[in-house]
């Protein structure tokens, strides 16, 4: 993989993940730019951002003046040797096409999505000759607006993101303060094991508080494991084998998570030691009334269990519940 030097990044959907990995980025010096909805476009240009981290010590900010935001998406991805997709799943067919008409062929394509699926999206859109690498952005960003006030990101929880093998002049140039990379050997068991962890987005977000305060809850926690145990069931029967996620197996964490209080805080004081304000991304776009990644998520382990017979009532339950908290007001039953 050939990279350029000074290499330009754009940022293609400026949002939670994109605004604080290519703040990060700019703040170490890398030539970044932002692809960004309007109003996050203008709040940026108007009052610039705000990088803080769960460990503190790490705060930076960046005046507008010193960061390039953009809403067009020719201007930000014209001139990209390496274009971070950020988008939701649902919007990486669309980002694939502005990528496939603006991009030079030669830009390195990167995927920082939760799911298995978006780099086989953008490879099938941009075609075989195009690079496009899998990622994995394990940390939680919390994003908050005030009036007046720079655009605020804070990482809420730890870890490294992580680049598909093969990539160690990427991993090295997006290896930076408060945003460390590093490449991953098998980065699709990765991201499968993510997929399991992303199980919980949707609990997340229809409990309706925040992940510290959910984990503390027992009867929350079963019912992530019950899905695991059952996304865990239906891998098997595929033959996909999910990673290790910061050297831990999903099936532990399956068993861990229905212990009563007292054991689980001792157990998983990892799990409890992240920021108060710390929510799933499910949870802002059901905020926002936007269509969440439940199909990419909770819908991708219910293909792959109908295609290898194996029942997942407790996924399915929790997918029809999103999507009925999806839908418009208007159109539920009464
Ligand atoms: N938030 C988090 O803490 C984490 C998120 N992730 C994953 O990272 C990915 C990104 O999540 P997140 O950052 O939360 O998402 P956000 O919704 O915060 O950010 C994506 C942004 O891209 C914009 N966008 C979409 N399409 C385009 C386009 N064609 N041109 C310009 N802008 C566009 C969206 O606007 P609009 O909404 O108007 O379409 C939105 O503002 C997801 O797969 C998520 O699961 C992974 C780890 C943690
Ligand atoms: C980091 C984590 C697991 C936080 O819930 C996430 O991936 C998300 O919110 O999409």
């Amino acid at each position: 993989m050939m990279i350029p030097s000074n290499p330009h990044i754009a940022i293609a959907g400026a949002g939670s993940v994109g605004c604080y990995i290519g703040g990060r980025l700019a703040a170490a010096g890398r030539d970044v730019v932002f692809l960004a909805r309007p109003a996050l476009n203008d709040a940026i240009a108007a009052r610039g951002l705000t990088l803080s981290d769960l460990k503190g010590g790490k705060d930076v900010t960046l005046a507008p003046e010193t960061l390039e935001v953009t809403d067009d998406p020719a201007t930000a991805l014209g001139s990209a040797d390496i274009v971070l997709v950020t988008v939701k799943s649902g919007a990486t067919a669309a980002i694939a096409e502005e990528i496939a008409t603006h991009a030079k062929p030669e830009a390195i394509v990167v995927s920082l999505q939760n799911g298995v699926d978006n780099p086989e999206i953008l490879r099938r859109r941009l075609g075989d000759g195009r690079t496009v690498v899998a990622g994995m952005v394990p940390f939680n960003i919390v994003q908050t607006r005030e009036p007046g006030e720079p655009v605020s990101f804070r990482r809420a929880t730890s870890g490294k993101v992580m680049l598909a093998e093969d990539t160690a002049a990427l991993a090295k140039l997006l290896d930076v303060a408060g945003s460390p990379a590093r490449e991953q050997k098998d980065m699709l068991g990765l991201q499968w094991t993510k997929l399991l962890l992303n199980l919980n987005n949707a609990l997340n977000a229809l409990a309706g508080v925040p992940l510290a305060d959910e984990f503390s809850d027992r009867g929350w926690r079963r019912l992530l494991a019950a899905q695991v145990k059952e996304g865990l069931a239906v891998l098997k029967a595929a033959g996909i084998r999910p990673a290790r996620f910061e050297g831990i197996h999903p099936r532990i964490v399956a068993n861990v998570l229905p212990l009563p209080d007292t054991a689980f805080r001792l157990l998983a004081r990892g799990m409890l030691s992240i920021d108060p304000r710390a929510r799933s991304s499910m949870w802002d776009d059901l905020e926002a009334r936007k269509p969440t990644e439940v199909d990419f998520i909770q819908g991708k382990v219910m293909s792959l269990a109908e295609e290898t017979g194996i029942a997942t009532p407790v996924i399915e339950s929790v997918y029809l519940q999103v999507k009925d908290a999806e839908a418009p007001a208007t159109a539920r039953p009464i």
